[in-house]
């Protein structure tokens, strides 16, 4: 793994997680040596695609699974020594929804509360104040079976916090949420990490949610995590533009080759990679670039079907770190819901 800085702060870190191995039965390796380390007080992402390993290294942390091997703290306990502590200490929002849909969201979050030991007046104070903060007064009284999307997700989040927990655990907050309500409960998570100092470890595999909340971001790819930094170190660590070139016919190995030191060769190109039908280079200047680069092409006889120059994104930096393009790695998982691809650098 490699980190583009050191996290800041002295206190101890919110969460470390150290080489976390974990196969489940039938083989499948999830986490792969993990490591993430999330400061007090800040947002953590863990940005990767489906299935690379975020929400085992969730329940690892939230003391819902245990690891093969490997080693984490939360809030200052060992997770597989002080289950109870840890979980004393955090908030977690699943990515399925622990709420009852036939009592009320009121109901809902005073049953939370009492789970967590608290009552009375405190718990009727906080309950009132959550139901405020995340918009669902008016609501309160109804099943939570009638609630909306958006509205179910805000519960969810405000039940993570009944207790006042140090850490809250966002798994896949906003999944199948349309783009209102992921944009007001990105808002939500904004203020939330700003007003109460509360340490967030959410996990995404929306690029744009990664590049506006997280202060801190790990790019998780096959159980591990292949590059940390903030998003704006990340995407600044890519030279210039990058330039997209879509060709018409794939490559084979050969020329590929041919086609790497080609383009590597022109004067303010910097990186090529991808794979045979989609190349993306790093240029100074991209619009500059892409007469040069269509004229390599040409000469060498290989057809160009669309190129795009884009400022840096994270989808770039995925991209260098593990040969593949997000959109690919996601799969058809996220090409049916909101936007994947964060724009301009930050
Ligand atoms: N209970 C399980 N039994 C067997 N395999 C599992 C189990 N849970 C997860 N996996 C596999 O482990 C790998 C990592 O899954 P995990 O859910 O941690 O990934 P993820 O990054 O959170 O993706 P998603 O967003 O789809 O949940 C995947 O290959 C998944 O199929």
């Amino acid at each position: 793994m490699s980190s583009i800085s050191s996290p800041r702060g002295t206190r101890a870190p919110a969460v470390e997680a150290r080489a976390l191995i974990k196969t489940y039965p039938g083989g499948v390796t999830a986490l792969n040596g993990m490591d993430v380390t999330v400061e007090s007080g800040t947002v953590f992402g863990l940005l990767g695609p489906n299935g690379a390993g975020k929400s085992t290294t969730v329940k690892i942390l939230t003391t819902l699974a245990r690891p093969d091997s490997g080693a984490a703290t939360v809030a200052g306990h060992d997770v597989l020594r002080h289950p109870d502590r840890v979980r004393r200490a955090i908030g977690v929002v699943a990515q399925n929804s622990g709420a009852d849909l036939v009592a009320t969201g009121r109901e809902n979050l005073r049953l939370q509360g009492r789970l967590y030991g608290v009552g009375g007046a405190v718990l009727e104070s906080r309950v009132d104040e959550l139901l405020e903060r995340f918009s669902l007064t008016d609501a309160a009284g109804r099943p939570v079976a009638g609630y909306s999307g958006g509205m179910r997700r805000r519960l969810d989040v405000a039940l993570g916090l009944v207790h006042r927990p140090e850490i809250l655990f966002l798994d896949e907050p906003t999944t199948g949420l349309d783009p209102e309500a992921r944009a007001a409960m990105w808002d939500e998570i904004g203020r939330l990490a700003g007003a109460e100092g509360l340490t967030i470890l959410l996990t995404t595999h929306y690029l744009e949610e990664a590049d506006r909340l997280a202060e801190r971001v790990a790019i998780v790819d096959r159980g591990r995590v292949v590059v940390t930094g903030t998003p704006g170190e990340l995407k600044g660590e890519l030279r210039g533009d990058a330039v997209h070139l879509e060709l018409r016919t794939p490559l084979g190995d050969t020329g590929r080759s041919l086609l790497d030191a080609a383009l590597g060769a022109l004067p303010g190109v910097h990186e090529v990679v991808g794979d045979g039908r989609r190349i993306s280079v790093r240029a100074d200047d991209g619009a500059a670039a892409v007469p040069a680069l269509l004229a390599a092409l040409e000469r060498a006889g290989v057809a160009v079907a669309a190129a795009t120059v884009a400022r840096p994104s994270l989808d770039d930096v995925y991209l260098r770190y593990t040969g593949r393009s997000y959109a690919d790695a996601d799969g058809a998982s996220s090409a049916s819901s909101a936007p994947v691809l964060a724009g301009g650098a930050r």
